[in-house]
């Protein structure tokens, strides 16, 4: 089992590096960065975590086909590739509707543009001049002039101690990126269409969801996907992107989770709450307090049902539970997310002592 922990760039960079650092120390294999362009900039923000730490892997998670073009994308993940000797890792999903509203993008057609978006991303990452006319994706000779001499030269370049360029294919040993000479890319996914293409095209999937029933439907999926690329279902990380809160009081664990369950409930497909047994109709209503930015609200309104099936929040014996429980879905990468804990450094310490035990 690898571990993740994900950081949202809505505090001090300085503040995430130094979390970053604990986490390392604690045992954690990934860090993933969210992409929303209200937060601070992703790639700023993994510069400074990359700097900050020698071993674990530093990943977006996830940036989107819209907001960046796909070379300048590959520029940006192969300059933090660079930075941080090898670790760099790219996660892309279909973005976040409510904030593209903000900016005027429609985030049409995502299963398309995330399919051509990855299908550039090896060649601009191995410094190849790439042409590519489709529905989502135009290159006309794109070029990432530093990538191939970077990628040969890294051990001088890398600022780490160790360049640990082999290092993701102690991680991921089959994917077909984990080559040296390219950056595994992860698809963000949580409907049925971009999980089935996740496995036909990424190197890992990194699923919004916390309870095992989600991976039990996933992973069909996933597999199908694999099949179409000839590739297996082992090939893949499956990455469990979980909204987790540790606390020894349970119940502030639970509430401090609450008002992130509201935004993924509202995020959330309407299959994946039927799954669950919860009415979609409660979305219009978080939605409406969300909007009102009336997050105290929010809690009352998130049922203890939302809280156990889109959330891991208790106490230790709990989480650790939980944790044991995904395993045995066919999860292979468990990554802690927002909110983590009240006292993020001291659970993040706290998280390692499980991570010991598995
Ligand atoms: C688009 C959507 O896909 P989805 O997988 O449910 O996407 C929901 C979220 O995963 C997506 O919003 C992510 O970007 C959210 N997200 C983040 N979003 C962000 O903006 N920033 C983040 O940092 C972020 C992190 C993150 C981490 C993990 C994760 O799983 C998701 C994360 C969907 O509706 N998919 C359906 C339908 C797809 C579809 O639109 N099909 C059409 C169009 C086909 C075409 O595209 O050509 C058709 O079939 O006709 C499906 O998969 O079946």
């Amino acid at each position: 089992m690898k571990f993740g922990i994900e950081f949202v760039p809505n505090e001090p960079v300085a503040h995430l590096s130094s979390y970053a650092k604990i986490a390392e120390n604690a045992g954690f294999d990934f860090v993933w960065v969210t992409d929303h362009s209200n937060n601070r900039d992703v790639y700023a923000t993994l510069a400074a975590i990359s700097l900050a730490t020698q071993r674990i892997f530093v990943g977006a998670g996830v940036t989107n086909p819209y907001t960046r073009n796909p070379a300048v994308t590959a520029s940006a993940i192969a300059t933090i590739y660079e930075i941080s000797g090898g670790r760099a890792v790219l996660g892309i999903g279909p973005g976040d509707k409510s904030t593209f509203e903000t900016l005027g993008i429609s985030g049409d057609k995502p299963l398309t543009a995330i399919r051509e978006c990855v299908s550039v991303f090896s060649d601009l990452f191995l410094g190849k001049t790439v042409s590519f006319d489709g529905e989502m994706v135009s290159l006309k000779g794109a070029r990432i002039d530093f990538a191939k001499k970077m990628m040969e030269n890294l051990p001088a370049l890398s600022t780490s101690p160790v360049a640990q360029v082999s290092q993701i294919s102690s991680v991921l040993p089959n994917s077909p990126s984990s080559s040296t000479s390219s950056i595994p890319v992860y698809v963000g996914a949580q409907g049925p269409k971009m999980l089935e293409m996740a496995g036909e095209v990424a190197a890992g999937v990194l699923i919004n969801a916390s309870h095992p029933d989600d991976f039990k439907a996933a992973l069909p999926l996933i597999e199908n996907g694999s099949k179409k690329a000839n590739r297996n279902l082992k090939d893949i990380d499956i990455a469990a992107y979980t909204c987790f809160s540790m606390d020894d009081d349970s119940e502030a664990a639970i509430k401090k989770a609450a008002p992130v369950v509201a935004f993924i409930v509202v995020g959330a497909p309407d299959l994946i709450l039927v799954r669950h047994g919860i009415n979609p109709e409660i979305k219009k209503e978080l939605a409406a307090e969300i909007s009102k930015s009336n997050f105290k609200a929010l809690g009352g309104l998130v049922s203890d049902k939302m809280i156990d099936k889109f959330a891991i929040a208790g106490d230790a014996g709990f989480c650790e539970k939980r944790m044991k429980e995904l395993e045995k879905s066919g999860v292979t990468q468990i990554v802690v997310g927002s909110p983590i804990g009240a006292d993020k450094e001291k659970t993040i310490s706290g998280i390692g002592e499980i991570i010991r035990d598995f």
